[in-house]
């Protein structure tokens, strides 16, 4: 997809953003990208660097495996293809805070391994009120994702909608999809295959 109509798929993804409340952008993360991430995860997993998901921040953690089943590691700068996934969040970032002015500041963001049966039962990424993660990432490294692999993302519209969900997003490679950290609850289905993401989240500056 050329530079342009990227820029395009963003700023139209922003808006549906601001209104509903969640988007998703197919073919954001390019091909070649995708790859060097998923084979980075992959040499991750295979070195045993990858630890088992908790719940909450680091330093609070608690693994309960009922809610959760998937083992992660954080992003940082000093591999080539980390650095050029938060490169392009960075340009997620700006462009969200020069249309939507919500003062997006820090980026942090996490590989995620779920096993066949892995799963991610329906949660919000933050709690309202706290203006902790404000704006909730993730993208997806797998391809020739069929619906029968199950571990769909469900998004449903509202902390309290208990109704049908809003969409389930299939985990195709190169699909970003965005959401109100504080207002849309979601689960991640069990998975038919190994499924790996890429989930992160922007803070504004607190304080
Ligand atoms: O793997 C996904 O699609 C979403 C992960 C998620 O919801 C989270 O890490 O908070
Ligand atoms: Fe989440």
């Amino acid at each position: 997809m050329a530079a342009a109509d990227v820029n395009n798929d963003l700023a139209a993804a922003i808006e549906r953003l601001s209104e509903d409340g969640f988007a998703v952008v197919d073919d954001f993360v390019p091909p070649a990208l995708v790859r060097r991430l998923a084979e980075r995860l992959d040499n991750l997993q295979a070195a045993d660097a990858l630890a088992t998901a908790g719940l909450g921040r680091e330093g609070e953690r608690q693994v309960d495996r009922s809610i959760r089943r998937a083992a992660i590691r954080w992003l940082d700068e000093s591999d080539a293809a980390e650095a050029d996934l938060l490169a392009l969040a960075e340009t997620i970032r700006i462009a969200i805070n020069g249309r939507l002015f919500l003062g997006l500041f820090h980026f942090e963001c996490n590989f995620i391994s779920y096993p066949v049966g892995g799963f991610y039962r329906r949660h919000l990424d933050s709690l309202a009120g706290a203006r902790n993660r404000v704006i909730s990432f993730t993208t997806y490294l797998d391809p020739d994702w069929q619906a029968e692999d199950g571990g769909a993302l469900r998004i449903w519209r509202a902390p309290d909608d208990v109704g049908p969900p809003a969409l389930d997003v299939l985990p195709r490679a190169g699909r970003v999809a965005l959401m109100l950290s504080e207002e849309i609850p979601h689960e991640v289905l069990p998975t038919n295959r190994p499924r790996r993401a890429i989930a992160g989240w922007w803070r504004v500056a607190s304080g």
